[in-house]
């Protein structure tokens, strides 16, 4: 399941503070794309607009169909901090999250059940947030976005907070459920070898405003060093060639 993602032309201003030029960006269904900056360039802001959380102040952003007016359950969001309610288990939270989409009580334990087992959290399904390490509580946010079946899955800088280990394993996992799934997939991170490792495709946004500059495509394989040094130089802005 997954859809198209096409943005327009789209800018962003915070008041009267311009923090996003103009954006053309498009997401081929099923793609998984990182979206690669310094801090302060707005990814966030191209994530947000896509979730439907920032309205542009031009432009237009497209999922599948429709034009993005507000957030939906057709694009689930991970950020880096999990935002679990503390008083609910982990399949209380995803459950929680179920219920907007107005399915009944046993469906939305069945799915959530399901999307725990799915992120390697069966066994820890009845625990709370204060219980389960970091990696897991992100596990936790992971299968909450993925209970609800969105066809675009947005992640902003989502293992940001994780130890080494437990990073590259939640990279791992994020893979195989984007193999599994085909979600589309957005990816907002600032750690260049983090969207090498992961995406198709390495969408470099800088500048004040933000603008797109630079767009390559990941080939399949070994990690390529040519291609690593490009992207850097498009990151810190140096002149290339
Ligand atoms: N709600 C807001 N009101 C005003 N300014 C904002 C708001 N949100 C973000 N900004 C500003 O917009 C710019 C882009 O922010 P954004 O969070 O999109 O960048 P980012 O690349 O995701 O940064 P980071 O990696 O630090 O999260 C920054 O200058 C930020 O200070």
């Amino acid at each position: 399941m997954s859809k198209r993602v096409l943005l327009e032309g789209v800018s962003v201003a915070y008041g009267r503070t311009r923090v996003l030029d103009p954006v053309e960006l498009d997401l081929p269904a099923g793609s998984f794309t990182a979206l690669l900056g310094p801090s302060g360039c707005g990814k966030s802001t191209v994530l947000g607009a896509v979730a439907g959380f920032v309205s542009p102040a031009g432009g237009r952003v497209t999922a599948g169909a429709g034009p993005v007016t507000g957030p939906g359950p057709d694009r689930g969001v991970v950020f880096q901090h999990y935002a679990l309610f503390p008083w609910r288990t982990a399949r209380g939270n995803v459950e929680f999250a179920l219920k907007r989409l107005g399915l009944p009580r046993a469906e939305r334990r069945r799915r959530a059940l399901a999307a725990l087992a799915e992120v390697g959290l069966a066994e820890g399904a009845e625990k709370y947030p204060a219980q389960l390490s970091g990696g897991m509580q992100q596990r936790v946010a992971l299968a909450r976005a993925l209970a609800a079946e969105p066809e675009v899955l947005l992640l902003d800088e989502p293992f940001g907070a994780l130890d080494t280990l437990t990073r590259s394993r939640m990279q791992t996992l994020l893979r195989e459920l984007w193999q599994r799934r085909g979600t589309t997939v957005l990816f907002v991170t600032h750690d260049i070898d983090e969207a090498l490792a992961l995406a198709q495709r390495v969408v470099v946004l800088g500048g004040t405003p933000g603008r797109v500059l630079a767009d390559h495509p990941v080939p399949d394989g070994p990690p390529d060093p040519d291609l690593r040094s490009l992207i850097a130089r498009h990151l810190h802005a140096l002149p290339t060639g």
